[in-house]
């Protein structure tokens, strides 16, 4: 197929682009370098510099037989005090890149939501008929694009598949040896953190919040290797069905607290890893466990690396000098 891949310079975004060429499809990166890295972009893939609200002047080329959308911006707390660039970028620039693959007619999307559309869960895991509460902008946006994008499936026939990511990280190794890993100017997730300590970057990790109502009073997250999220995206595409929106959830099924992600970051580097307690982040959720189940009877997705700890060794690797 030929695709447009929004956001392919960033961290999640130039995994699939990368497994998508390695698959053999032809594949378009379309990134504004807000937040990713031209060199992230895999050699296979063509390269446009654009923000999404010009994704039409490259769909006007023709032929395109779908789009990946990951360009957003992503930071909960910024969203809390930024609403309108998440307003704008997350829903304006989405919509404006709808208009124009009706434009164009391009049939298909795959688009990346998130667990924070959920908000905080009456029961766990969540799988995606739970209601969505989300409780900070970032969260509203992308679900206020998943309303969207099934309206326009019923109306317009959009082919449309929503994956709601839990916790993504580690790193990916592509067929020609290149690394592909999360480098966020600013990092705000949990285990690039920790393993920034553990390189010296940082002295000491905060731990947010010791008294959630879970067993050692840290939050709960699922957290998914990057290289078994990409490969949903390959599966999801062909699975795209002419007017119809469908949502898989993501994640592993399996919580660990930020404390369990301490203690494997420190047996993965062998680094003590100091820690300070400092008070509760505004906006986490207690508890982020994903039922799995749907996408993995619907598409057959399984997750090749579920441990935790290869999930923390293959980031690790990807840092080390
Ligand atoms: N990382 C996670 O754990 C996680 C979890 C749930 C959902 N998501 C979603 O996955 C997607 C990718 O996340 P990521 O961690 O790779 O983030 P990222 O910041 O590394 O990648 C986003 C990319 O989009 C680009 N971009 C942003 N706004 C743009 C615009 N208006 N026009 C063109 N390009 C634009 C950025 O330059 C960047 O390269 C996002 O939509 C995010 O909301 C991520
Ligand atoms: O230095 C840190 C960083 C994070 N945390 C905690 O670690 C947990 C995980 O935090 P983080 O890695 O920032 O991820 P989330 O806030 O859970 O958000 C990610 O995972 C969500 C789904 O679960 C997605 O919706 C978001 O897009 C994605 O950024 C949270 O309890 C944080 O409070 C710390 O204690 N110290």
């Amino acid at each position: 197929m030929k695709l447009l891949v929004t956001g392919g310079a960033g961290y999640i975004g130039s995994v699939v682009a990368a497994q998508l060429c390695e698959a053999g499809h032809d594949v378009v990166v379309l990134d504004d370098l807000s937040t990713g890295h031209a060199d992230a972009v895999p050699p296979a893939a063509r390269f446009v510099r654009a923000p999404i609200t010009e994704a039409g002047d490259t769909l006007a080329e023709g032929g395109f037989h779908g789009v990946l959308h990951f360009a957003a911006r992503s930071l909960v707390g910024e969203s809390v005090e930024h609403p309108d660039l998440y307003w704008a970028n997350n829903l304006g620039g989405t919509l404006a890149l709808l208009d124009a693959m009706r434009t164009h007619r391009v049939p298909r999307i795959v688009f990346s939501s998130t667990a924070a559309t959920y908000g905080e869960p009456d029961t766990t895991p969540i799988e995606e008929n739970a209601p969505t509460r989300p409780t900070n902008p970032y969260g509203a946006s992308k679900l206020a694009v998943d309303t969207a994008l099934t309206a326009f499936a019923g109306m317009y026939g959009l082919a449309a598949v929503s994956l709601r990511y839990f916790n993504v990280a580690g790193a990916y190794t592509a067929a020609d040896h290149r690394v592909y890993r999360e480098r966020h100017t600013v990092e705000t997730h949990l285990i690039p953190r920790v393993l920034a300590v553990a390189l010296g970057l940082d002295d000491s990790v905060s731990v947010f919040g010791d008294d959630y109502p879970t067993p050692d009073g840290t939050c709960i997250r699922d957290y998914i290797h990057v290289a078994d999220l990409a490969q949903a995206h390959l599966l999801a595409l062909p699975a795209c069905a002419e007017g119809t929106h469908t949502i898989y959830n993501l994640g592993n099924g399996t919580g660990f607290s930020v404390r369990q992600v301490l203690s494997a970051c420190r047996d993965v580097t062998g680094h003590p890893i100091p820690a300070i307690t400092r008070p509760r982040r505004p906006g986490d959720p207690a508890v982020l466990v994903a039922s799995s189940a749907r996408i993995q009877h619907e598409l057959s997705w399984k997750p090749a690396h579920p441990s935790l700890h290869a999930i923390i060794t293959d980031a690790w690797q990807a840092l080390r000098p």
